[in-house]
């Protein structure tokens, strides 16, 4: 599937009548890189979990391509072509690594299963190994490889380097820099490593108690370390 668009108008959601995002609005081009920035607890997670249908979602439109998608079910968002890597990474920890890729072919042949091992070697030396038995980072390639084998048109992806080690962060990010490149893919990243987010992404967004506080292009901020800490309470080192 080709890289698709996405267009938030004033959307509110939140938990039951709970509203934690509030009346936001943006746009992301087919094939741009979004990273989304903002303290803790300021709504990123809820943003994307409501992008993907998992929230209660009080008012506003999310158009994914030529498609209203804001009342359409989780379900229905992935067989469009919107893929979820969530924070908690949500593996089996009780099945193999081939078991969990598996679970994300979704109708695709096995031999597909070699994109995923190409893409993270890693993961073809562990294939036998149990979930539980992998490595935070590993961990976070197979959550991303099962969504990634999914072919999805936009991925959303919630705190991917959280707790890794920097090594594996930069091959995870490696890794994303070489998908974004392939222009098949319009990514939104939720992300705590400013600077690592601010490099790959072309566009930015900051969330402020569940509204938009700042958008605009990474440079500025690349060059402003006291606007990022007014906006995201950390310096750029
Ligand atoms: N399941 C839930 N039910 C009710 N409130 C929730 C739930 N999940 C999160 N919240 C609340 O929603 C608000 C925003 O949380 P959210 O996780 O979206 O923020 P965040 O910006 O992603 O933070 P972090 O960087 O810590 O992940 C917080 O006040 C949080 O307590």
């Amino acid at each position: 599937m080709p890289a698709a668009p996405l267009e938030i108008r004033n959307l509110s959601a939140g938990y039951g009548p709970t509203r934690i995002i509030e009346g936001i609005s943006f746009d992301v081009k087919a094939g741009d890189r979004l990273a989304v920035l903002g303290r803790n607890g300021m709504g990123k997670t809820t943003l994307l979990a409501t992008l993907m249908g998992l929230t209660t979602c009080h008012g506003g439109e999310i158009r994914y391509g030529a498609e209203d998608v804001t009342s359409a079910r989780t379900s229905a968002r992935a067989k469009l072509g919107i893929g979820y890597v969530p924070q908690t990474r949500d593996i089996f920890t009780s099945l193999t690594v081939e078991e969990n890729l598996r679970a994300g072919l979704k109708g695709r042949p096995p031999s597909a299963l070699d994109e995923a091992y190409e893409m993270f070697p890693r993961l073809r030396e562990r294939r036998g190994n149990f979930g539980k038995q992998l490595s935070g980072g590993e961990q976070q390639m197979l959550s991303m490889a099962r969504t990634l084998l999914g072919k999805p048109s936009v991925l959303l992806l919630d705190e991917p380097l959280e707790g890794l080690a920097p090594v594996i962060c930069d091959e995870l990010m490696a890794m994303l820099v070489r998908l974004a490149a392939t222009g098949d893919m319009t990514i939104i990243l939720v992300e705590q490593q400013i600077e690592r987010a601010l490099d790959f992404a072309n566009n930015v967004m900051v969330m402020e108690r569940g509204r938009t506080s700042w958008q605009g292009a990474p440079d500025i901020l690349i060059n402003d370390r006291d606007l990022v800490d007014r906006l995201v309470g950390v310096g750029i080192h």
